[in-house]
């Protein structure tokens, strides 16, 4: 579904609680892209109107044109319009344009008691109404609608809403904010039927641009494809959350405004996430130390250069058959716990590709049926068991995974320049360097970043220590043959109880 592109036409508040301002947090709030025709500017506060400036209607004509001769509009919000000459411009701008979906806020009179239509502008008003699908009168304007003194009753007003429905053939949104008592219903009607959205008034000084808000709101939701009922639902429920997070803002001394976005700060957050390509070099950069420190390790100078011994060799590949024996598990633990399809798929090649070609190299120099009889060392052991508990989630999982790919692969690709014909461990350069290789570990880092740039904040920093931790493992395992100091084994957790489907 694409974002709905949606037109509020109406006059300003700069303390932002109403009118335009309100709306365009409305409509953004709602899930639609807002876009501004200036009616009239408004000198207010939460206090209260001071003055109204009219800009020329030559201009709003201008403001209109600019908006629809580029835009889609999918649709319209109408608030304030003060004038007769302002609403005779609208209606000549929606007889061009027709938008397929309007909203009218008969906006006529403040919560403050303020005017913002002129008295002569009532009939004009009238005249518009019939170019809406839907109208959203507080008790006072519908008062004026009907021609008929101000609903004493919730009853009354939906006899006079359904009466305005009927005359001007639309729907009918009447609203109860200005009853007294403890409820704050709404009702839509129109073509006999009358559907009521009860709710509880909340006690709160937060009421300032709850009419411009809901408006915008049904204009944006109607246009996301909801229907009238259901966009009245869904808008009174973000309307009561955001009402009731109001007096949090801390805005005016007087009627304050409501917090249009209170719920999605509550469920999403204002974060935002950096790119897996960001990701991709930060995560890089804060290994480079350990990288560094693993380039100048003795086992891996030896092993690039040749000149490593053939027992410290066959000690590091036999920890190695018992590391890649539980490294595969961990891979086909991700391939269970994979979102997607595609990642299924690949950490469950990756795991077969680890049994299946290293361990064929590690067989062709390991005697057949001695592979896997050594101990496993302290730091097989230990980044083992970091891996087993990583495999708690699959994003901390996958960051764990990933040193093995990419370290390797960056190790392989440097250490087989020095390779030659006659170097003794050609088979392990080759196998590291192998463009197959590369192309896995380029997969592996383009699943495990995006992931993390999918992931919050928090789960995203759990991700980067468990990629870390294993790099340090990597590390241990690559000075323990030259060491050796780390030969006695330590309890170690097992992947097979969780392995098993
Ligand atoms: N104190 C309140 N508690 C809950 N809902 C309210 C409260 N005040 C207004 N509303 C709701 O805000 C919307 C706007 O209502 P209303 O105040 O009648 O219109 P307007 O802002 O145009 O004067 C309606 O959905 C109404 O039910
Ligand atoms: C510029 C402008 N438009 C409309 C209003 C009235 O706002 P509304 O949402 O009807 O709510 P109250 O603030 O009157 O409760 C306005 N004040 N300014």
């Amino acid at each position: 579904m694409s974002i709905p592109r949606v037109l509020s036409i109406a006059g300003t508040d700069p303390s932002g609680g109403a009118g335009i301002q309100a709306d365009l947090k409305s409509i953004a709030a709602n899930g639609g892209y807002g876009m501004a025709v200036v009616t009239a500017l408004v000198a207010q506060n939460t206090k209260g109107v001071r003055s109204v400036h009219l800009p020329p209607v030559t201009f709003l004509a201008e403001q209109l044109a600019a908006v629809s001769d580029d835009v889609e509009i999918d649709a319209v919000k109408i608030g304030m319009l003060g004038s007769a000459q302002v609403i005779d411009t609208v209606i000549q701008w929606l007889d061009r344009v027709r938008p397929a979906i309007v909203v009218l806020d008969p906006v006529m009179v403040a919560t403050s008691g303020d005017r913002l239509l002129d008295p002569d502008a009532e009939q004009a008003l009238r005249d518009l109404i019939s170019r809406a699908q839907l109208v959203t009168p507080n008790l006072p304007e519908l008062a004026i609608l009907t021609e008929e003194p101000p609903a004493q009753s919730w009853a009354e007003a939906l006899r006079q809403a359904e009466r305005v429905a009927n005359r001007f053939s639309l729907l009918v949104l009447a609203k109860g904010g200005h009853l007294e008592g403890e409820l704050a219903p709404d009702a839509l009607l129109g073509g006999g039927r009358v559907l009521e959205f009860p709710a509880r008034r909340i006690i709160t000084n937060n009421t300032h641009g709850t009419g411009c808000s809901l408006s915008s709101a049904l204009a944006t939701r109607r246009a996301l494809g909801e229907d009238w009922p259901l966009a009245v639902e869904h808008s009174k429920r973000w309307l009561t959350e955001s009402i009731q997070h109001g007096a949090a803002l801390d805005v005016g001394q007087g009627h304050g405004p409501i917090s249009h976005f209170a719920g999605l700060w509550a469920r999403g957050g204002t974060e935002t996430s950096p790119s897996p390509e960001q990701l991709r070099e930060d995560w890089w950069q804060q290994i480079a130390g350990i990288r560094a420190e693993t380039d100048a390790l003795a086992f891996v100078r030896q092993l690039g250069d040749g000149s490593l011994s053939r027992e410290d060799f066959l000690w590091y590949l036999a920890q190695d058959a018992l590391y890649l024996r539980d490294y595969a598990r961990a891979l086909a633990l991700a391939s269970q716990l994979a979102p997607s399809p595609e990642e299924q798929a690949f950490w469950a090649a990756s795991a077969a590709g680890a049994i299946e070609a290293e361990l064929v190299l590690h067989q062709s120099w390991i005697p057949a049926g001695t592979m896997f009889q050594t101990e496993a060392s302290r730091s097989t052991t230990e980044y083992l068991n970091h891996l087993h508990a990583a495999g708690e989630s699959y994003s901390v999982l996958v960051a764990a995974l990933l040193p093995c790919f990419w370290l390797y692969q960056d190790i392989g690709t440097r250490l087989q320049q020095g390779s030659h014909p006659e170097h003794p461990y050609r088979s392990w350069l080759e196998t590291y360097a192998d463009p197959e290789f590369a192309e896995a570990s380029e997969q592996a880092i383009g699943i495990v970043t995006r992931t993390a740039a999918a992931a919050n904040a928090s789960e995203r920093l759990r991700m980067l220590g468990a990629f870390q931790r294993s790099a340090e493992h990597e590390r241990a395992f690559f000075a323990a043959p030259t060491l050796r100091k780390d030969a006695a084994g330590g309890k170690r957790f097992c992947f097979e109880p969780r392995q098993k489907l």
